[in-house]
């Protein structure tokens, strides 16, 4: 039977559509990412929620539609392009959340104060308690798969962790002309993505543990290396060390520190001097922490500060140079920085990019993602289309022009105190077809 518009639109939005081929397809038009923490109206509608259970973070991702969108006769809401036939258009966002994986309860009471456990699909022909599925990547998939059905009621489909992250990548690098940047010296560049020459490249996902993947195209992808030194290791030494209480409180204190009361440089080692003959400047770390082991100090003469900058000058200055021996490998040239170890912080950025021209001289280039936290749940999202429930299809492509690096919005930002939830929503709209 023909549905009207807004049963479609329905159906869709509730998940409540029956099986798969006679539920409206959906295609989605990425306009750009301004929204910083924009609050959802409560008239919002909210539909396909993906998760990513990550060994530190869990991140969700969600789209919901403008208060207006929902009726196909409101004229400003239903954009009718080229090839959408008349077909409404839902105009909204989507959404990002994060949680602690630790407070994994903060999460669920999320996803159910918002209604969100209402907005995957569900199973035609399941029994009754299996019917609602969202969409989950990540170790937590599996790991809290029983507490999801158990306190939500819902299962988790699972999709493969390195799918999710490359279909993330590249969605963002093809749709978000904002994405990319290069960080270096206190200055951030965008970089324009040419659609005809993206692949292929050095994916480097840093969350708790590092995972480099050599993506060759759309699907096409292998993961060539891996490090335990990671975003993790950041966090769990820090905490240790410091006795900092939160991450950002950890990252906040590495701003005011000086790594080389803790670190042994080569010029500690070499009376002051360069060593020039092998390119070491005096300044160079020739060891991190080196100096702890003839000070004669214990921990608590040290600075929580110093300790935290030394630390995360030796990981993301270890991260680089794995980084670049595996680019080296391939012979790849561009090398993306993901994951929430980076937090757009700059000095990790700084001291990642760093290495990368170091030991590259030049010829390698690192660059950061704005959504840098969010591909693995991108990708769960995205699957949504790759089994048919969702058919999302970008096209606002690269802009030509050069972009504004100093529009206000795109400064990097401090991290914000604590705040787990922040969205870094992009405002697209969803089409029926
Ligand atoms: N608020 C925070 N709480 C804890 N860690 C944070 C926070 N913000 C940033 N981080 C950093 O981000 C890392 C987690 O990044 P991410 O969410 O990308 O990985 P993950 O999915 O949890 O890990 P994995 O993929 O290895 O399972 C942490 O290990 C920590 O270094
Ligand atoms: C185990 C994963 C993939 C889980 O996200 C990640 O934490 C990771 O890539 N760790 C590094 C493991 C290694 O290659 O040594």
């Amino acid at each position: 039977m023909q549905q009207t518009a807004d049963q479609q639109v329905h159906n869709l939005i509730r998940g409540a559509g029956k099986a798969k081929g006679e539920r409206g397809r959906a295609k989605m038009d990425i306009v750009e990412s301004k929204q910083i923490s924009e609050p959802i109206k409560s008239e919002a509608q909210i539909s396909h929620l993906a998760l990513d259970i990550g060994g530190s973070l869990i991140k969700l991702v969600y789209f919901s539609t403008n208060s207006d969108s929902s009726s196909s006769s409101s004229k400003d809401s239903v954009a009718v392009s080229s090839g959408n036939e008349g077909r409404p258009v839902l105009e909204g966002k989507l959404h990002f959340a994060k949680f602690e994986t630790a407070k994994i309860n903060d999460c669920i009471d999320f996803i159910r104060s918002k209604q969100l456990r209402l907005s995957g699909f569900q199973k035609h022909g399941a029994p009754a308690g299996e019917r609602c599925t969202i969409k989950a990547t990540g170790g937590g998939a599996y790991k809290y798969a029983d507490l999801f059905k158990e306190k939500l009621g819902i299962c988790l489909d699972k999709e493969d962790e390195m799918d999710c992250l490359v279909a993330g990548s590249n969605f963002l690098l093809k749709a978000v002309h904002t994405e990319a940047f290069t960080y270096m010296d206190g200055q951030k560049e965008f970089v324009q993505i040419d659609h005809d020459d993206l692949y292929p490249y050095m994916l480097v996902n840093i969350g708790s543990g590092v995972s480099m993947i050599k993506v060759d195209g759309p699907g096409k992808f292998e993961r060539v290396s891996g490090t335990n030194v990671g975003g993790g290791t950041f966090w769990g030494l820090g905490r240790l060390l410091t006795k900092c209480k939160s991450f950002d409180e950890l990252l906040e204190l590495s701003h005011r520190g000086n790594n080389r009361v803790i670190d042994m440089l080569v010029g500690d080692i070499y009376g002051g001097m360069d060593y020039t003959k092998i390119g070491l400047s005096s300044t160079t770390i020739a060891s991190s922490f080196g100096k702890a082991i003839s000070d004669n100090k214990e921990l608590e003469d040290y600075k929580p500060e110093d300790i935290s900058r030394s630390l995360l000058r030796m990981i993301s200055n270890n991260i680089g140079q794995i980084s670049y021996l595996n680019a080296l490998r391939f012979g790849l040239k561009r090398i993306f920085f993901a994951g929430f170890f980076i937090r757009g912080h700059a000095y990790t950025m700084d001291t990642i990019a760093v290495a990368v021209h170091f030991w590259s001289k030049g010829e390698a280039k690192a660059m950061f993602l704005k959504h840098e936290g969010f591909l693995g749940a991108l990708g769960s999202f995205m699957s949504y289309e790759k089994h048919g429930f969702l058919n999302l299809k970008v096209h606002q492509l690269v802009q030509q022009s050069p972009v504004d690096a100093s529009r206000g919005g795109d400064k990097i930002h401090d991290p914000p105190n604590g705040e787990l939830n922040e969205n870094q929503s992009i405002d697209c709209s969803i089409c029926l077809s």
